[in-house]
């Protein structure tokens, strides 16, 4: 598991550090760590560090000072290094340090369009502009310059065409370390190199595009209080997958009930019946019109289909919403399964049912459009694009208003509890931004709850548990799409064979993490 913690957190690490006279010494483990790893990238990619050409963007701060040492033990190994200094003050221990291994400089200020053309004609660009002290976007000509790289390197690949690699010193220039939000101009980069702890600005929002893979260098600050933002990793989802006991038989195993489709959109209830079974479920009850039930039997003839109302059938876990439209049944049945007090999985339009005083077994499954009216009807006014903005916050709100758990989709899924736990997953591929591909992820997660032992064998489970299933979901679902994507665009209706895949790989303990 990835623990993140805002930047005033690693700040207040360091503190005891820097004052018991530990600074340099912790720079030096940092730039050491991005050396390290800018090494690494540019041997995968052209075999040699000799003769690379490298670009070191440095700031006033300790994140250039970071960057300019690690592009001195870089230049020590035969890279070709310049370093674009972005302000009239940089690091002066590292710049002198710098200039020793032969590297050379210029003034940005002095050379904006010059700068964005050597950034784009490098084999690795290291971007150590601003750290955690960075405040709002970029200003002045290193946005400029932000603006004119990306507008050079726009449409190239990493293949032929040879966009140049860029690394991120600490985190990308321009995020907002906390929130991940990037109002300005900002950085993107292939890799974040960061240092002491994982940054919550690197997991949410705009911020976790921008800072591409996150690798985090042990700088020695020990342990740090109150995690903010946890991470599920392969060894985590295998824990929390069950697996069939000898003594099982199908209802202790686990019974989903779906109240999904209608005769307006059928197929959402075949998408989502299908994916729970894919998931593990020990059965399916569906309920819906009959239409319905003759198509999802039609692919899925262990479902077991009826017209009836929620009351009278006994199931571990409900999933109502998805294509479920108008039908007024659907609505009825959506509140049932909201006041049943059993684990229930609420989406697409059975969120526009949603009234506060839910309890944390809920969990509410909107994309930021459908936060968006949520929020609304709760005397909160938030756009979709404040929200894709900030998801971290508007998750936590939602889940404070609610008393629900809240999964807000998006490139990276932020999970929240009401009481407080959150989680970022971020496998998923922008393939997966299909039609019918939300409606899988409700049958996973769904699927998760009515096989969770904890809510069956504890009276009450542990804070941040639904929470975690959830993320634990959205992490199979991005995995499943992911290997989907390597073949080719993803249809949604092929999802189910890949998440039978990525379970099975998971349960044998094979690390997919980077699928
Ligand atoms: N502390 C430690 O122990 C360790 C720290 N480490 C490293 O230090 C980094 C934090 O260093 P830092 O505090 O010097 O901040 P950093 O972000 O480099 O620069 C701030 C400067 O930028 C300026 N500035 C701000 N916003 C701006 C904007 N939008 N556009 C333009 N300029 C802007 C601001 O000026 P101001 O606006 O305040 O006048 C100020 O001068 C951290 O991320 C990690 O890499 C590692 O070495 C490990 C040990
Ligand atoms: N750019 C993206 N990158 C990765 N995953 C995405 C992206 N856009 C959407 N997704 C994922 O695709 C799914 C889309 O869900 P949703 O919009 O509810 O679809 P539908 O309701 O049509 O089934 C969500 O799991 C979401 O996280
Ligand atoms: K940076």
């Amino acid at each position: 598991m990835i623990s993140a913690y805002p930047g005033a957190a690693v700040r207040a690490a360091e503190k005891p550090l820097l004052d018991a006279g530990l600074g340099p010494a912790l720079m030096q483990r940092a730039a050491y760590g991005l050396y390290a790893a800018c090494a690494r990238e540019v041997l995968a990619r052209r075999g040699s560090l000799y003769g690379a050409h490298v670009t070191v963007l440095a700031g006033s701060g300790n994140n250039g000072g970071d960057a300019l040492y690690a592009g001195a033990r870089l230049a020590g190994r035969g890279a070709g290094i310049t370093a674009v200094l972005t302000s009239e003050a940089p690091h002066p221990e590292a710049l002198a340090a710098f200039r020793s291994r032969g590297g050379r400089t210029i003034q940005l200020s002095r050379a904006v369009a010059e700068c964005a053309r050597l950034c784009a004609e490098s084999d690795l660009v290291i971007d150590g502009i601003l750290g955690t002290g960075g405040k709002g976007g970029l200003r002045g000509p290193a946005a400029e310059l932000a603006r004119a790289f990306t507008g050079r390197i726009s449409g190239r690949t990493s293949g032929i065409d040879r966009r140049p690699l860029v690394i991120a010193c600490d985190l990308p220039s321009g995020v907002d370390a906390d929130t991940g939000q990037a109002d300005g101009e900002h950085f993107t980069a292939d890799l974040t190199v960061t240092f002491g702890a994982v940054k919550t600005g690197l997991m949410a929002g705009p911020g976790a595009v921008a800072a591409g893979r996150i690798e985090c260098i042990d700088i020695g600050l020990g342990s740090l209080p109150g995690p903010a933002l946890y991470r599920l990793e392969s060894a985590d989802l295998a824990q929390l997958l069950p697996v069939p006991r000898k003594t099982d038989q199908k209802y202790s195993r686990g019974v989903l009930g779906i109240a999904a489709g209608s005769a307006t959109y059928p197929g959402a209830a075949v998408l989502a019946t299908g994916a729970a079974l894919a998931t593990g479920v020990g059965m399916v009850r569906y309920l819906g019109p009959e239409s319905v039930c003759r198509l999802i039997n039609a692919s899925h003839p262990e479902a077991v289909c009826a017209t009836g109302t929620v009351s009278l059938v006994h199931v571990q876990a409900w999933l109502a919403g998805p294509g479920a439209g108008a039908d007024e049944d659907q609505r009825r049945r959506a509140l049932e399964a909201m006041a049943s007090g059993l684990p229930a999985v609420i989406d697409a339009d059975a969120i526009s049912h949603v009234e506060p005083g839910l309890g944390p077994q809920v969990i509410l499954t909107p994309h930021a459009g459908e936060l968006t009216a949520l929020l609304g009807r709760l005397g909160e006014t938030a756009t979709r694009e404040q929200i894709e903005a900030d998801p971290l916050r508007y998750a936590r709100r939602a889940a404070e208003l609610t008393g629900a758990t809240v999964l807000l989709k998006g490139w990276a899924t932020i999970t929240a509890a009401p009481t407080g736990e959150t989680y970022s997953q971020a496998e998923a591929t922008p393939w997966l931004a299909a039609a019918g591909s939300g409606d899988t992820l409700s049958g996973i997660l769904g699927s998760l709850l009515a096989t969770d032992r904890s809510n069956r064998d504890t009276a009450s489970p542990a804070p941040g548990h639904y929470a975690e299933l959830a993320a634990a979901a959205t992490s199979i679902h991005g995995r499943a799409g992911t290997l989907t994507a390597q073949s080719g665009p993803v249809e949604p209706s092929m999802l189910p064979a890949a998440i039978r895949t990525v379970i099975g790989e998971l349960k044998k303990g094979v690390v997919i993490d980077s699928v």
